[in-house]
């Protein structure tokens, strides 16, 4: 059941093109209004795109070119939104037993079915409840079931926990985990958590364009753009490499560690390194080669026993006798120093 997707819709600027293979979890990722809701959309059949093509398996999704155009309820995709939008008036087992009978089953076969699909997300307690009557993690809940139970051949999810209390979202995450495991699906997430523990492959995209893509630990712990160093928690400078570090726009020279067989001369470079490796001063620090950054403190932010301070580009982890001893708050003059040995450069 794989995807192949080429997809342009000039009016949001969205121009992209990725596959997903069989069995495997896509997650699409990037910041608010990069195209991810709609590239979802486009699969779906909900927005017809202005030109490309989606196979889902070797069936034609669309084909603009060709004139080509699968009604949503043919394509045999399951959608899966933010909030769980069940048929009110129906009970849980009933809404569960709608795709199957709405494919030809017979009523008591559709609620065999459902059935089996509330044991799968543990939600069988819930069969004669109303949909008012639930939470929102057990009306998720069921939404997944009912999804699964028209056995779509690709699953798309749009945020589903995002809606959710944070209380109800690790449990829901390895339901997800369980019921995905092994099915071809897409999942728009912000989470870092969802991609590492659901996805095997991310793509990154900004600006309606794909700006990274690969197999989810080599993005998050080698990412090449914005977005995925910040997911990942890693800070990220880009610019042109030169000597053994990279030349930002700015004019600033991150020096580094060069990965050799990607990073030559005046190639597009990354410099990326923990904020963990970042101390923060109020006095230009001197002594060992060191890169030193001035920036203002924008925000501090508790992380167990470190805070971090947030400036505008970069981030530092420091205890909280450090941020008491230097008077840290935002609006402060910093000093962020980080030594070249603890900066990755690589080709971006
Ligand atoms: N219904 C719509 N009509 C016109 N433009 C839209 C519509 N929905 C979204 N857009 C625009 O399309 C672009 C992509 O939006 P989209 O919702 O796909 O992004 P997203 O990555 O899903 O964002 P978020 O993370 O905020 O949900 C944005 O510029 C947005 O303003």
């Amino acid at each position: 059941m794989s995807l192949h997707l080429t997809a342009t819709v000039a009016d949001r600027d969205v121009d992209v093109s990725f596959d997903v293979a069989d069995g495997c979890t896509v997650a699409l990722l990037g910041p608010n209004g990069s195209g991810k809701s709609t590239v979802l959309s486009v699969v779906a059949g909900i927005l017809r795109p202005d030109a490309g093509r989606a196979t889902l398996d070797g069936a034609t999704l669309f084909d603009l070119a060709g004139g080509t155009w699968t009604p949503p309820h043919q394509r045999g995709t399951g959608l899966l939104a933010q909030d769980a939008l069940l048929f009110p008036h129906l009970d849980v087992l009933d809404n569960v037993a709608f795709g199957p009978r709405s494919t030809g089953a017979s009523r008591a076969r559709a609620r065999d079915t459902a059935m089996t699909w509330l044991r799968q997300v543990d939600a069988a307690d819930l069969a004669d409840r109303r949909p008012s009557a639930l939470s929102g993690g057990q009306a998720q809940r069921v939404a997944i079931a009912r999804a699964l139970a028209a056995e779509p051949r690709l699953m798309l999810l749009d945020e589903p926990m995002a809606a959710l209390d944070v209380t109800v979202v690790p449990a829901m995450r390895q339901t997800l985990r369980r019921v995905l495991d092994g099915r071809t699906a897409v999942i728009v997430t912000h989470d870092v958590l969802d991609a590492l523990l659901l996805a095997d492959h991310v793509v990154v995209m900004d600006g309606g364009r794909i700006v990274e893509q690969g197999a989810t630990r080599d993005i998050l712990a080698r990412p090449r753009s914005t977005f995925a160093a910040g997911i990942a928690g890693l800070n990220l400078v880009r610019g042109r490499a030169e000597g053994s570090g990279v030349r930002t726009p700015g004019g600033l020279l991150v020096a580094g560690m060069p990965d050799d067989e990607t990073v030559h001369e005046g190639v597009t470079a990354v410099g990326v390194f923990s904020p963990a490796a970042v101390s923060v001063h109020l006095e230009r620090p001197g002594g060992s080669p060191r890169n030193v950054y001035a920036a203002t403190v924008r925000e501090l932010e508790p992380r167990g026993s470190q805070v971090r301070v947030r400036t505008d580009e970069l981030a530092a982890d420091v205890t909280v006798p450090v941020v008491a001893e230097l008077g840290l708050a935002p609006g402060v003059e910093v000093f962020l120093a980080v030594k070249a040995s603890e900066v990755a450069i690589y080709s971006a």
